[in-house]
């Protein structure tokens, strides 16, 4: 007990070793899964370099308080990419840089995505990475909380990553919600993560949430002091530094990932440390492309344009990127229906803490979002209402309906409560890039995620507004009273693209700027990493974040990318075994 119990154990850069087994780049979300499960390997040693800091507050554990929109960016890196030529503004691109990355600043969803969409990711030329490969490394994660959870479906032993179902707050709005719903034909799904469920319907959503209502970031889970303080011989976390490059060697024919170049974040300290085994990159959809192509990996031309060395000719590193862009419908709604309460009436903020510390209930268990609708527009009529169709066909949209307004701006009328519908699309076409500005590792990166330049995307997302307002709808006939604040103008398409143009943002899903695919794949240039996740034509070098996946899932990303981290430790696991 304080202050007799230990601090964690960080280790600071001058005290790092000059070699370890295992070198771990980023201790994000999926970071923090790999520096957990290969130092559980017997007689094995595991550097994990962190870019931000511990940074565990009481706060930071309140799911509310840590929320991104909530955060004081001192957990964030915002990123604000070039102006997109079809909306005319630039985008605030959030991710968590702590030990647990987006986690510690996400919205806690966890959805696993469907079993068809893996299944498909196998067929593209991905073996291993199909549902039935992909199954056990969820269910080996999860210790779901809820009782009687089928653990068929959920993983209830685990020991790492609680979950737990969203209570209701806000519960009236929400229950018009899913009437309204029910009543065209989006029946309400129990588990929206059962491989079994129907893919087209609302269902309340699971979260990463521990026994006492604290974010269960993977920090908390994979990497608690505990298992952190029992490891400090063989595992070693170092925070506030910065990975700047991947020494690459060449031998004879071979490129070999040999070590990394670090720096702490003052600047003062540097070090060279070196891998006896591997080197795997965690750093995220914008840091591991932005290390590897400071390394020498990625498109030769562009390489070159910055000076830099073309170690492996790689176009594919920072293509491909993929992010579910999302538009706006809000109303206005009483003030005690919204998050809006919190901000205007602050006896509620003080009625609501209470509740939180007492009974685990109440809005600052952020409940922005609980509940998700997953549509196909392909079954959507001219009005937006869904038809019977072909029961296999994925959602291509999810509308998220949240207790704020999800618009581009913090800064609205909050002079009564808002509830608005966020239209995600699930699976763009569209594609960006994340390029070097210069061969300076503290420049910032070009980030262009070119939204909605492919045209085919515009049509689902009219479709998904015109769905939306026959919600609205819905719920005005069930007496609920919806007055509109931000909704378009008319229904054709003009009045819609005008409005898509407007009230538009990201859900924070980026993703496949390492994508795994074959090394010739003609999609996207290519892959950059193989299905066992290793970088083509370099050893020693892998990928495990959500810059790996072969294209964006239609689900929230902190629980395939869990998967991944997953899947690439039973890998290197297995692979250890039969060399030895
Ligand atoms: C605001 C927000 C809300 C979200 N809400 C949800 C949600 O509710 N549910 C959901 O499922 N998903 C959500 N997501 C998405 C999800 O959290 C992320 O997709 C996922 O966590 C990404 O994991 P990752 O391991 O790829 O990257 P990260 O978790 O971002 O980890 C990358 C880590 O690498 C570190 N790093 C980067 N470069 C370097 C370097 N050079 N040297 C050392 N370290 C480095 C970073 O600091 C960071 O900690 C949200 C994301 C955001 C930003």
């Amino acid at each position: 007990m304080w202050p007799f119990s230990n601090a964690y154990p960080e280790v600071r850069v001058s005290d790092i070793q000059d070699e370890y087994d295992y070198i771990i780049v980023g201790g994000g979300t999926a970071g923090c899964v790999l520096a957990n499960r290969l130092s559980a390997i017997p007689r094995t040693t595991v550097l994990l370099v962190e870019r931000g800091p511990l940074a565990d507050s009481w706060a930071s554990r309140v799911p509310l308080f840590s929320s991104d929109f909530a955060s004081n960016g001192s957990r964030t890196q915002l990123r604000t990419t070039e102006h997109q030529p079809e909306t005319g503004h630039s985008y605030e691109l959030l991710n968590g840089s702590a030990l647990g990355g987006s986690t510690r600043v996400n919205q806690m969803i966890y959805t696993r995505g469907l079993k068809a969409e893996y299944d498909m990711w196998k067929a593209s030329g991905c073996p291993g990475w199909g549902w039935n490969d992909v199954k056990a490394s969820f269910l080996k994660s999860e210790k779901c909380l809820d009782a009687g959870a089928d653990s068929d479906v959920h993983g209830t032993l685990g020991v790492c990553f609680r979950l737990t179902l969203c209570c209701f707050v806000f519960t009236k709005v929400l229950v018009r919600t899913i009437d309204a719903c029910e009543d065209i034909g989006l029946p309400k799904v129990d588990d929206v993560n059962s491989p079994t469920h129907p893919a087209i319907g609302c269902g309340l959503l699971h979260f990463t949430r521990d026994q006492n209502q604290h974010r269960h970031s993977t920090y908390r889970a994979f990497l608690p002091k505990d298992l952190a303080l029992s490891r400090r011989q063989n595992l070693h976390i170092v925070t506030n530094a910065i990975v700047e490059k991947v020494q690459i060697e060449k031998h004879s024919d071979k490129l070999v990932a040999r070590g990394i170049d670090l720096v702490s974040r003052s600047g003062k300290e540097m070090k060279s440390v070196a891998a006896r085994k591997e080197i795997i990159l965690c750093a995220g959809p914008f840091g591991s492309p932005h290390i590897l192509m400071l390394s020498g990996v990625g498109p030769a031309d562009h390489l070159k344009e910055h000076g830099i060395a073309v170690v492996k000719d790689l176009p594919a590193v920072g293509s491909n990127l993929e992010d579910h862009f999302g538009v706006s419908i809000a109303y206005r709604v009483p003030m005690a229906h919204s998050l809006v309460a919190l901000e205007k009436r602050p006896w509620i903020f003080f009625i609501e803490l209470f509740r939180y510390l007492f009974y685990g209930t109440g809005m600052l268990l952020a409940p922005v979002l609980q509940l998700a609708i997953f549509a196909s527009t392909l079954l959507l009529d001219h009005q937006g209402l869904p038809q019977k169709g072909n029961a296999n066909v994925l959602p291509d949209i999810e509308i998220m309906p949240m207790a704020y307004d999800s618009g581009n701006s913090t800064n609205f009328d909050k002079s009564t409560g808002v509830y608005s519908f966020l239209n995600v699309l699930l699976r763009p076409k569209s594609k960006g890039t994340v390029r070097l500005s210069s061969s300076d590792p503290n420049a910032a990166l070009r980030i262009d995620p070119r939204y909605l330049s492919n045209p085919a995307d515009w049509a689902p997302l009219r479709a998904s507004l015109r769905l939306t307002l026959r919600i609205a709808d819905g719920m005005r006939k069930h007496g609920y009273a919806l007055d509109n604040m931000q909704v378009p103008q008319g229904e054709d398409d003009e009045s819609l693209d005008n409005f898509i143009r407007r009230r538009n943002r990201t859900a924070y899903h980026y993703s496949s700027t390492c994508r795994m695919a074959p090394k010739e794949d003609a999609s996207g240039g290519g892959g950059v990493v193989d299905p066992q996740l290793k970088v083509f034509g370099v050893e020693g070098l892998r990928v495990a974040d959500s810059s790996v996946f072969t294209w964006v899932l239609g689900a929230h990303l902190q629980a395939p990318t869990v998967c991944v981290a997953e899947r690439c430790a039973e890998m290197v696991v297995e692979e250890r075994s039969m060399k030895e």
